[in-house]
């Protein structure tokens, strides 16, 4: 059984899956295709990525990747805790360059659908957090592309600032906001 959450941005949805608890542990459903599209969730999902990461304070993002790979993203933790952010590039979006900033623990069995049209990164919250994910396009180089995860013009409140923060050089070199040029329209529902 899913439950599902409203966020800032219609589009943004958070779900939480009923968890069997018993003597042993629990076991859950965390994903199944008719469940989802009860709720609207009807993404094709072909691809699972995971990321280990060592220590809190370790920032991934802010990606996306270029249409006609765009990805839409169903994140869940499976040990630690992450703030995971959704940054609405949809131009012509009501809520174009707001964002969703939610942590997800490993212990609430919360996890966010991000569609299309969004940039997404995550900040852990605590050492060796590990993170799951699925998309609906394949991973593709070409059409990768980003958003400097700390740039002011978006106002995300990490919990880390950029002289701690653990990142790749490629997402220390993300361009600002105010150079970006968003490959996405927003198309009303
Ligand atoms: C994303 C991806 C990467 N790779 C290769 C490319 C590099 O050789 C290596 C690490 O890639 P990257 O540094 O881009 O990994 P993250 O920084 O965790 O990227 C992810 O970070 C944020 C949180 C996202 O939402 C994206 O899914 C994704 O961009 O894995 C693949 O082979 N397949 C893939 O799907």
């Amino acid at each position: 059984m899913i439950e599902i959450h409203s966020t800032s941005i219609p589009e943004v949805k958070v779900m939480t899956s009923s968890r069997a608890i018993d003597g042993r542990g629990f076991f859950a459903e965390t994903y199944s295709r008719r469940d989802f599209i009860e709720i609207g969730i009807t993404a094709d999902f072909v691809q699972d990525n995971e990321s280990w990461n060592s220590a809190a304070g370790t920032i991934r993002g802010l990606h996306f990747q270029r249409p006609d790979f765009a990805q839409a993203k169903l994140v869940r933790v499976l040990s630690g805790a992450i703030l995971d952010v959704a940054v609405d590039i949809r131009v012509g979006s009501p809520t174009y360059a707001q964002h969703v900033a939610l942590e997800l623990d490993a212990a609430d069995n919360k996890q966010i659908f991000i569609p299309r049209g969004f940039a997404h990164g995550f900040c852990t919250l605590a050492p060796a957090t590990h993170v799951t994910y699925k998309v609906d396009a394949y991973y593709s180089e070409a059409h990768e592309s980003g958003l400097l995860w700390n740039d002011p013009n978006l106002a995300i409140k990490w919990p880390v600032d950029s002289a701690a923060a653990i990142l790749s050089e490629k997402d220390a070199d993300l361009p600002g906001f105010a150079a970006f040029e968003s490959p996405f329209m927003f198309e009303a529902a």
